[in-house]
């Protein structure tokens, strides 16, 4: 459903070429370019939210961080497209992960028919491109690009899968990071304290907001960026992966034989009292010190590793600035979790969100 092609199903020749082209497009210097954008993305987003509905805060920041994922892809796409390829790829979330019955009124059949029409649409947005002739820097410059040692390109079926493999990877782990680190902060107020306090700096050096962030800024956010790493430690929002053993292997006494399937369990590290002392706790201070080598992996490690991690934790740290000096929030839910897949608060955390300003 998500497309065959896509780099995370690959090892090898293929997924290292693709890897390169998706790492190079995320890479520092990428994302840089990127902050008016996703400030602006933000700013709206929260603009949308600040009157006291009662918002699905995971559902709101899938929102933003599709809006996101679609800005590193394509740089400034045209709003019909991007309404389009909103349309249809809310459509095959909610069918990817259904029974799959191919029968009519299904969610995946409908998911499956969203997805044809993805293709269809990113044909289109490939073909103006490619009419238009520039070099474009982003994702989608990067795959049409590419060239192997043997002068082959990329087919458009595969530069669809990887297009929509990578909003995949980009929207739900991000809203739930997003979502997580709201409800911490609503439940430890004195840590919220020190997240504004840190954030009110930089906004009122800003002339209230009226100046955008700098790259500068979203690098020296010490706190708040603890407070990331941390949330992102507690929920453990992809508590694991799969690996296969390309050879025969010995660990702790037992034989994993070649071509078992093995599924590390990042949570299992991230909860364990050895690495992290009360580990149920959320303690951003933890962080002052760094953790031990391979215990602490929220993006995982080798050679899947997230490539699109600096640009999570961009995007992170902007809407948190925004967020904090515009609004305040109350949270309606209760702690529990519920996993869709990943873990996020139940009913995706129910919030009223105002504005500090009209009160
Ligand atoms: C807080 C947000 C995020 C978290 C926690 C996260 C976590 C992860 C983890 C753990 C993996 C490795 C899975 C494995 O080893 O099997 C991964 C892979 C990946 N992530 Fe992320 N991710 C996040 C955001 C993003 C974003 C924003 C993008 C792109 C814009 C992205 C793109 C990818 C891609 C393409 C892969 C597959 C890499 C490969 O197979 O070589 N991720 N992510």
């Amino acid at each position: 459903m998500i497309g065959p092609a896509a780099l995370f199903f690959h090892q090898g020749d293929y997924h290292n070429h693709l890897r390169k082209l998706v790492q190079s497009s995320l890479s520092l210097e990428a994302i840089k370019k990127l902050i008016p954008g996703v400030e602006s993305i933000a700013i709206s987003t929260l603009d949308s939210w600040a009157n006291g509905q009662i918002i699905n805060t995971f559902h709101g920041m899938k929102k933003f961080s599709f809006e996101v994922g679609i800005l590193a892809i394509f740089g400034n796409l045209e709003k019909h497209y991007r309404e389009e390829l909103k349309m249809n790829y809310s459509i095959l979330d909610k069918g990817y992960n259904s029974f799959p019955t191919n029968l009519p009124g299904t969610a995946y059949h409908k998911a499956v028919l969203a997805r044809k029409r993805l293709g269809l649409i990113l044909g289109e947005i490939i073909n103006e491109r490619k009419e238009k002739k520039v070099l474009e820097n982003d994702l989608l410059g990067h795959l049409l690009n590419f060239k192997n040692e043997k002068g082959q390109i990329l087919t458009e079926d595969q530069i669809a899968d990887n297009i929509i493999g990578v909003l995949f990877a980009a929207q739900d782990t991000t809203a739930s990071a997003l979502t997580w680190i709201l409800k911490y902060l609503h439940d430890n107020p004195k840590l919220l304290e020190a997240v504004k306090e840190e954030q009110k700096t930089i906004y009122l050096s800003n002339e209230n907001g009226k100046k955008g962030l700098t790259w500068a800024q979203t690098r020296n956010m010490p706190f708040t960026y603890k407070v990331i790493l941390e949330s992102l430690r507690l929920a453990s929002i992809v508590s694991f992966t799969f690996r296969e053993a390309v050879v025969d292997v010995e660990y702790n006494g037992y034989l994993i034989p070649k071509g078992w399937k093995v599924m590390p369990l990042f949570r299992n590290i991230h909860h364990n009292p050895e690495y992290f002392n009360e580990p149920q706790t959320f303690d951003p201070y933890r962080f002052e010190v760094a953790p031990k080598p391979n215990t602490y992996m929220p993006f995982g490690n080798g050679s899947h590793s997230c490539p699109g991690n600096e640009l999570a934790k961009l995007e992170v740290l902007i809407l948190i600035h925004h967020l904090v000096n515009k609004l305040r929030w109350e949270v309606l839910g209760s702690g529990e979790v519920e996993y869709s897949p990943f873990p996020v608060p139940k009913n995706g955390l129910p919030a009223r969100f105002y504005d500090l300003a009209g009160q």
